[in-house]
């Protein structure tokens, strides 16, 4: 039940909404904002690193089978992501978390493939347990802690100061990151704060499974469309001039996540951190989890959820700006080398605004090919 409802209802295991106003009790003062929250934690980063993290692929580190995949995967995943939270069973999520500290200590992740967990959500029996054993054991290891079903800035804030407290405890040396899943209705509500919430926010996943069932939308999928929800032509004139309710009409299938995608990147954007669509839940429809996947990448994204080893190479080809849009990003950087003017380049207009476009694409792909030869090969010879 979200803290709203459970609110409404005087029940449940959150006696009092938190409101926006309440919240912004909580906030550090701007000189404070970059201070440990714990004597001895690391110093919070002021900018978050843009690490390439086109998809951050999930493992059950409770599956032998799984598990057993990872060392494989570093260097083919940009992002490997042990997950303790929805898909692992209760009565595994010991060995859940367990595994993924002998993962953490036995595998070499190198230096291009990150290490990130899906801790259980913050209302759960495991969550304390997840955070104490992985913080101080592994916490070195650990790139980026996945919150999930966050509801507003006071989860992060409680993560970030239970986090201090760990890494002072553990000795650990650079600040671990956060990561929310936006997959409840208050927790929409509240994205820009959630967004700028802690220095240690790294970026946001949107959550559409949660996130439909929590605002009672009426489908049963894990992300991606739905044929009911479309918009059907207008009917063509009958011979009598009135319209022919009759005849043929084609229906244009709408994306379901757009306001969710582009009010989520605004958010992020704003706070200087990343975008990311989460999970699409057909793995055999390659096809049209491609297609969600890039309409998350232009409006904005950096990446996406890989639940399976066939979405990674999706991911990769959908998240790596295509050779066609680097050429024509270089060739307008030649055409206005700092950027200000308007030039015509094949009939089009380019200014200052589509160089800045041109700039952000060329940054990425070089970004993404210090990484990777086959990705610098193919920009060297577009
Ligand atoms: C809404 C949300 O919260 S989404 C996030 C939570 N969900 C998840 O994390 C799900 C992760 N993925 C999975 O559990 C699985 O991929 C499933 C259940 C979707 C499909 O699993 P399977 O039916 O076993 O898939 P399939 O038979 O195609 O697997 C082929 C091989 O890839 C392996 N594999 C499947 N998924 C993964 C994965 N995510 N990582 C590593 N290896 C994997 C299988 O173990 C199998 O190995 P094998 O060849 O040695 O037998
Ligand atoms: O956790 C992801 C979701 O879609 O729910
Ligand atoms: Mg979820």
């Amino acid at each position: 039940m979200s803290r709203t409802r459970a609110a409404l209802l005087g029940c449940g295991r959150y006696p009092y909404a938190v409101s926006r106003e309440d919240s912004s009790h909580h906030m550090r003062s701007a000189k404070d904002f970059f201070a440990p929250l714990a004597v001895g934690a690391p110093t919070p980063v002021t900018e978050v690193p843009a690490r390439p993290s086109r998809m951050i692929h999930f493992f059950d580190p409770s599956n032998p089978k799984m598990a057993a995949k990872v060392p494989d995967m570093v260097g083919v995943s940009d992002v490997l992501l042990g997950n303790l939270e929805d898909a692992v069973v209760a009565d595994k999520k010991e060995a859940a978390r367990e595994g993924l500290v002998t993962i953490a200590k036995e595998t070499d992740f190198g230096e291009h493939t990150q290490l990130w967990t899906r801790i259980n959500s913050l209302d759960s029996p495991w969550v304390l347990d997840d955070l104490t054993r992985l913080v101080t054991e592994v916490g070195d290891t650990l790139d980026v802690i996945m919150v999930p079903k966050v509801q507003g800035p006071e989860d992060i804030h409680y993560i970030d100061r239970i986090l201090a407290q760990l890494e002072a405890k553990g000795g650990v040396q650079r600040p671990i990151l956060v990561h929310a899943i936006l997959e409840t209705a208050r927790g929409m509500a509240n994205v820009e704060e959630i967004a700028g919430a802690s220095p240690r926010m790294q970026g946001i996943s949107l959550g559409p499974a949660d996130l439909a069932a929590d605002r009672r939308m009426k489908t049963t999928r894990v992300g991606g469309g739905h044929p009911g929800y479309l918009v059907r032509q207008d009917p063509a004139k009958g011979a009598d001039g009135a319209p022919d309710y009759q005849g043929e009409r084609p229906v244009f299938q709408q994306d379901l996540w757009h306001y969710t995608i582009a009010r989520m990147v605004d958010a992020c954007a704003m706070h200087g951190i990343f975008p990311f669509y989460g999970p699409f839940g057909d793995i055999k429809d390659t096809v049209a989890c491609e297609d969600q996947f890039r309409n998350a990448f232009l409006l904005g994204c950096v990446g996406a959820w890989s639940l399976h080893p066939v979405q990674i190479e999706i991911a990769k080809k959908v998240f790596s700006p295509s050779a066609e849009d680097v050429a024509h990003a270089r060739r307008v950087k030649e055409a206005m080398p700092d950027g200000r003017g308007a030039v015509m380049i094949d009939g089009k207009m380019e200014d200052d605004a589509s160089w800045k476009q041109c700039m952000v694409v060329l940054e990425l792909a070089e970004r993404l090919s210090a990484n990777d030869p086959e990705l610098a090969k193919m920009y060297e010879e577009a």
